[in-house]
């Protein structure tokens, strides 16, 4: 069996030192390098592919410089606007055997309840998302949130739906929570809790919650895993783990 040899940017963080054990309890992945903030990066310690969770604001020039080596990158930190995304296809397009997955989740069961909003979201008129999280938590709404919201909403237009229904006239204080494609998102920051969110969608007479829990960030694993190892069959971006899996 070949070996596939990784090394993880982001190293010393909640996930990254998850994603360290997890490609070392791996078959057929050999963890070569460990970086965290204000390492050098120089040659990636030789990796093949490189795993980075680390934070918005330093995540675009960590891929870059990965790209710059040659090297495919497995991405979830959160934080990448559209901007930044077109920054990097315009890279990538001068490095054409490179692949770059970005995934706001890499839980199975949230690609899932993801691919599975975005499904209900014609049939409905209200649509709202819930997004819980740890307190330690630095961004809002999370990337999971805003990515549910950008589905929903395009799915809410190609079905020719407008505006959610909402009556409010006052609300000084945002009670309402933010708006991300029409549809409002609330985050909510609480001691003991891991990664989880509701989607909600209401209709005369009846309503559908989709939701999902990651109690432990071996949750996200697997999906890591698996990136890792298909990373080098998608040249070019692949925005969402759900083109990986066939979901
Ligand atoms: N896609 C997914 O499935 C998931 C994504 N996330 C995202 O991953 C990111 C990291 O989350 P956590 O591990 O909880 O955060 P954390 O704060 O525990 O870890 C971040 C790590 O990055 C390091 N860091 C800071 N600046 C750096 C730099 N310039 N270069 C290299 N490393 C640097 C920090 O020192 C820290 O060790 C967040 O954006 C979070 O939203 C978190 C969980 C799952
Ligand atoms: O910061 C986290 O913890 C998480 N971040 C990602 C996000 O912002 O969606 C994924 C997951 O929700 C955990």
């Amino acid at each position: 069996m070949s070996v596939t040899s990784v090394s993880v940017i982001g190293a010393s963080g909640r996930m990254g030192s998850e994603v360290c054990r997890a490609v070392e309890g791996a078959d057929g992945l050999e963890l070569v390098g460990r970086f965290d903030v204000d390492d050098d990066l120089g040659d990636l310690a030789g990796a093949d592919v490189v795993v980075e969770f680390s934070v918005p604001d330093a995540s675009p020039a960590n891929v870059a410089h990965c790209v710059e080596q040659g090297v495919h990158v497995v991405v979830g930190t959160t934080g990448w606007s559209a901007d930044r995304l077109d920054a990097l296809r315009g890279q990538l397009a001068d490095h054409p055997g490179v692949g770059v997955l970005i995934a706001p989740n890499f839980a199975i069961g949230a690609v899932l309840m993801m691919a599975f909003a975005a499904k209900a979201a014609e049939f409905y008129e209200s649509a709202e998302v819930i997004e819980l999280h740890h307190p330690d938590k630095v961004d809002a709404p999370s990337g999971t949130a805003a990515r549910t919201a950008e589905l929903i909403g395009a799915a809410r237009e190609a079905a020719g739906l407008t505006d959610v229904p909402d009556a409010t006239t006052s609300d000084p204080d945002g009670a309402r929570g933010a708006r991300a494609h029409g549809i409002p998102v609330h985050s909510v920051r609480l001691r003991g809790l891991v990664a989880h969110q509701e989607v909600l969608f209401g209709q005369t007479g009846e309503m559908l919650t989709i939701r999902h829990d990651s109690f432990d960030r071996v949750s996200f694993m697997p999906g890591v895993v698996a990136a890792v190892r298909r990373v080098g069959e998608h040249p070019g971006l692949t925005v969402g783990l759900e083109h990986y899996l066939g979901i």
